[in-house]
């Protein structure tokens, strides 16, 4: 049996939490208390990187977690949550959500994406699986490989999407993923006004994640800098 993230984020925003190591903000205690912050305005889940900050965040909040693990390996662009071992990591933390890398492009190890959904489904079946995909095509793969969640968030972020911004022509492309999938979508991605995060509702999504607009500093410093400087 599946558990009821769905049913918690349905309608709602979910903040997500993450400093790589080379961002200022890098540290589980600050990445807590910056879901504790959400927390106390609202937000219903976390999305979160790496196992340690995932438990601090647990911790912390005690609420659901969209969980992943992003790794940089020599033979592979794919970074989130990439291979079965990291799979396992986060599924380990009881998080309610893992997230992994669904754009088509080679694993690391040539690991298959059918092989880490089936033994994910045999390990841990309660866990829920989302897919980070960029394109249609990405989409229809992650149905047809029984994701539970569609995720937008690697919209822009591949050599194929590139330069691309989900809310381009009013969300034109995300009109296009809710019209493709057979499993909840979730808007994520630039999402960097409250407008725009009202605006992925109401086109149908079941949940927006937003991250950068809300916890990192330093790129929200640099909007207002920018806008002052210019
Ligand atoms: C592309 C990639 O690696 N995205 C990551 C996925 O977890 C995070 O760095 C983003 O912050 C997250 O997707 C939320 O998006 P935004 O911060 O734009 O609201």
């Amino acid at each position: 049996m599946k558990n009821n993230f769905l049913e918690t984020v349905n309608k709602k925003l979910i903040v997500s939490c993450q400093a790589l190591p080379k961002e200022p903000l890098h540290s589980s205690f600050i990445m807590s208390r910056m879901a504790r912050a959400a927390k106390e305005a609202g937000s219903v889940a976390i999305r979160c990187n790496s196992v340690v900050d995932i438990q601090a965040i647990q911790d912390e909040t005690e609420l659901p977690v969209i969980g992943l693990n992003k790794v940089d390996y020599p033979d592979s662009p794919v970074y989130i949550t990439p291979t079965m071992k990291e799979m396992r990591a986060v599924a380990s933390t009881g998080a309610e959500v893992v997230a992994c890398d669904v754009t088509g492009q080679k694993r690391p190890h040539d690991e298959k994406l059918a092989d880490i959904v089936a033994q994910m489904r045999k390990e841990f079946p309660d866990t829920l699986l989302m897919a980070d995909t960029a394109t249609l095509d990405n989409v229809r793969e992650a149905n047809e490989l029984g994701f539970d969640i569609v995720g937008t968030t690697m919209h822009g972020y591949t050599p194929e999407t590139e330069g691309m911004n989900l809310a381009d022509n009013d969300f034109e492309y995300l009109k296009s993923v809710l019209e493709t999938s057979t499993t909840p979508v979730i808007a994520e991605g630039k999402v960097d006004t409250p407008e725009k995060a009202r605006r992925c509702i109401e086109l149908g999504c079941h949940a927006v994640v937003v991250g950068g607009a809300i916890t990192r500093p330093l790129e929200i410093a640099s909007r207002f800098i920018n806008a002052v400087n210019a």
